[in-house]
């Protein structure tokens, strides 16, 4: 998942009546272009999701369009300065997948700490009877956890980690005036002074490979990372190779550079959880989701504000 950092609004009227909507391109894998040449002028909006890019070339396509709405938290597969320019609104999952991401996030922090899935292996292969007892795991509470991006998702991180003992601190794009974590605007300075980094920022120009060398050697032997945004925001070949000689304590993976291949070196690794890019997704965060996407169709064709705009023009 990857967090916007816009604080939205996701109520309104959800009386849909998905029937009487204007036409709307449904962007998926295989290519849509004999349905493009027959109705490139008519389409006013686009539904998509990450597997579709939004680029320029294909706005250009569409002249009609001025909404594209992202069934997805992120937004780096649509191209924003071009949807700027013409003149299109964008709308993505706004905070309907906060709790779960959050969730999962934790989750793989504890795992990793706790080693939970590494001695679930331990004990389905027989190795406590052959072996004896497993390494101990590492105690949560009291640690330090500096978030990457704190929006929606990252805020609700925030709250649960600060309910299970731990000291929050975080970098975004902005310091939040109404919050007191400690606030580090260099990335390098946040890991410095983290246990672990959460990464759950949006996937940009600025943000790829931002989690590299320095960051890892900042976090240093004894640090963990989780990542629940984007893979590319971290430089996964370094984050591998810290894995692997110890320069780093573990990692909790939702998300890769490309997926859904993963680094094999990882699948070796008893310090790396592994999670297949579903930390925002149950049913309930699916069914949000639905009612948000339609609920920001209805909005634009009848008038009214956007329910979760990325950008409103
Ligand atoms: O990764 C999931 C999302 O961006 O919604």
């Amino acid at each position: 998942m990857a967090d916007q950092e816009e604080e939205q609004d996701n109520t309104g009227d959800q009386n849909h009546k998905p029937q009487d909507l204007p036409q709307v391109l449904v962007l998926k894998p295989p290519p849509v272009l004999s349905f493009l040449t027959a109705h490139a002028g008519s389409i006013q909006a686009i539904l998509c999701s990450g597997a579709a890019p939004v680029t320029d070339d294909l706005l250009q396509l569409l002249p009609s369009v001025r909404l594209v709405v992202t069934a997805s938290a992120g937004t780096n597969h649509i191209d924003l300065e071009a949807c700027h320019r013409r003149g299109i609104s964008v709308t993505n999952a706004g905070n309907v997948f906060s709790d779960d991401g959050a969730d999962a996030a934790v989750g793989l922090l504890i795992d990793v700490l706790r080693k939970i899935t590494a001695s679930d292996r331990y004990v389905r292969q027989g190795l406590w009877v052959s072996e004896g007892d497993y390494p101990l795991g590492s105690k949560l509470r009291g640690k330090r956890v500096g978030i990457v991006g704190l929006g929606g998702i990252g805020l609700e991180i925030a709250k649960r980690l600060e309910a299970l003992g731990c000291n929050v601190l975080y970098t975004s794009r902005k310091k939040k005036t109404f919050l007191s974590y400690p606030f580090y605007s260099d990335v390098c300075q946040l890991a410095a002074h983290s246990d672990a980094l959460i990464i759950c920022c949006a996937l940009t120009d600025q943000t790829r490979h931002m989690i590299d060398k320095d960051v890892f050697s900042a976090l240093g032997k004894e640090g963990v990372i989780v990542n629940v945004g984007r893979g590319a925001i971290v430089d996964e070949k370094e984050m591998v190779r810290c894995l692997v000689h110890g320069e780093i304590a573990g990692a909790g993976l939702d998300v890769f550079e490309n997926e859904p291949d993963v680094p094999k070196e990882l699948f070796e690794l008893d310090n790396a959880v592994l999670s297949p890019h579903r930390a925002v997704f149950t049913p309930e965060s699916f069914m949000a989701l639905c009612e948000l996407v339609v609920g920001n169709l209805e909005a634009f064709f009848s008038n009214k504000p956007l329910l979760s705009p990325v950008m409103d023009l």
